[in-house]
């Protein structure tokens, strides 16, 4: 696959001016500027190919939005090397904007007073999509993203779910080949963030649109984004599969063993026994290796064994030990 994204070393500095105390120092400050250098993005590089879906996490002021601005163009890099479809976006920022698409979960770009519909023509002209696409694109969006009843309300009359459902549709009417959503689930309730989510993962998986979004939320990783890129003070701590993570990380799988009546105490090998219900049992599992098949081999037969359940470690507890155990990930 080709690469559409693609930074080498990237690295944006921000001079912020020193803030002195009391009004001596604002004197001090007027006549002698002195700057604080933030590193804000920090040597980062990662390519990112067609069709991808990316989730870029990262704490507070980890450089998220700043990269996302640099991929979109608004932004120029202080250093190294950014290509987004084969140009520098800051350099190309018309040509750029036509072919991807932006979302800020915090920024509208529909106006206010406006109905939904008119803020879409508008974009329809600023982009000149040609009729019949536009008509296409907004009956599958509409449909796609349930806003047929409220594509004639003002845009001030929506709730925060509907606002945002508007705002990916917007940033799709022209056909952008990259989307980037900077926390597009922000302050929603669970059946919008559902609903967001779930469309982003169809129009990856239908469109083969290119995602790129930055998040807090970890769920939003989990069902759009097999991919993830972690950044903290500006730099990349991880880069890959959300199952690479896991298993760099040593991240147990957490095992269930139902009995129809208690067995009495049970040892698997390569397993722990973390919690004894009497019936039920818990267990983590040492590796990554380990399958049911070998527990219950491992078991025997001889139990009343009604139910076996195997799951995934939480992702919250995943990036949590990421954060604990940096440096382990350096080899990984
Ligand atoms: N225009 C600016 N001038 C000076 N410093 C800035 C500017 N924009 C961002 N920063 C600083 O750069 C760092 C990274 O900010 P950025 O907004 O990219 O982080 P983020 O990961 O998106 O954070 P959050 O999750 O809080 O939105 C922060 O220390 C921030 O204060």
């Amino acid at each position: 696959m080709t690469a559409i994204i693609a930074a080498s070393g990237v690295s944006k500095t921000f001079h912020q001016p020193k803030r002195f105390s009391g009004l001596g120092g604002a004197l001090k400050g007027l006549f002698n500027r002195e700057y604080t250098e933030i590193h804000a993005v920090a040597d980062i590089s990662f390519t990112i190919a067609a069709g991808e879906a990316v989730g870029y996490l990262g704490p507070n002021g980890a450089g998220k939005s700043t990269m996302i601005k640099m991929m979109t163009g608004i932004l120029v890099p202080s250093g190294g090397t950014l290509s987004v479809l084969g140009r520098a976006p800051h350099n190309h920022r018309m040509i750029n904007a036509a072919e991807i698409g932006v979302v800020f979960g915090q920024r509208s770009q529909l106006w206010w007073d406006l109905p939904v519909r008119d803020s879409f023509e508008v974009n329809r002209h600023i982009y000149d999509i040609p009729a019949a696409r536009y008509a296409d694109n907004l009956a599958y969006l509409s449909d796609m993203l349930a806003m047929g009843g409220y594509l004639d309300r003002p845009v001030r009359q929506l709730s925060l779910g509907q606002r945002m459902r508007a705002e990916i549709a917007m940033a799709l009417l022209h056909d952008p080949k990259i989307l980037f959503l900077d926390e597009p689930t922000i302050g929603l309730d669970v059946v919008a963030k559902d609903a967001v989510r779930k469309f982003l993962s169809k129009l990856n998986r239908e469109r083969g649109t290119t995602i790129i979004l930055t998040t807090h939320d970890l769920q939003d990783i989990e069902e759009i984004c097999p991919r993830l890129i972690m950044v903290d003070e500006g730099k990349l701590l991880f880069d890959g599969e959300v199952t690479r993570l896991r298993a760099a990380l040593g991240s147990r799988r957490r095992l269930t063993l139902t009995f129809g009546t208690d067995p009495g105490a049970i040892t698997l090998a390569g397993a722990q026994l973390v919690s004894d219900e009497g019936a039920a049992k818990h267990f983590l599992l040492d590796s990554e290796e380990i399958s049911i098949l070998n527990v219950l081999t491992e078991l025997g037969s001889g139990y009343d064994l009604s139910d076996v359940a195997l799951e995934e470690p939480d992702i919250e507890e995943v990036i949590r030990t990421f954060y604990q155990n940096k440096s382990k990930l350096a080899g990984a």
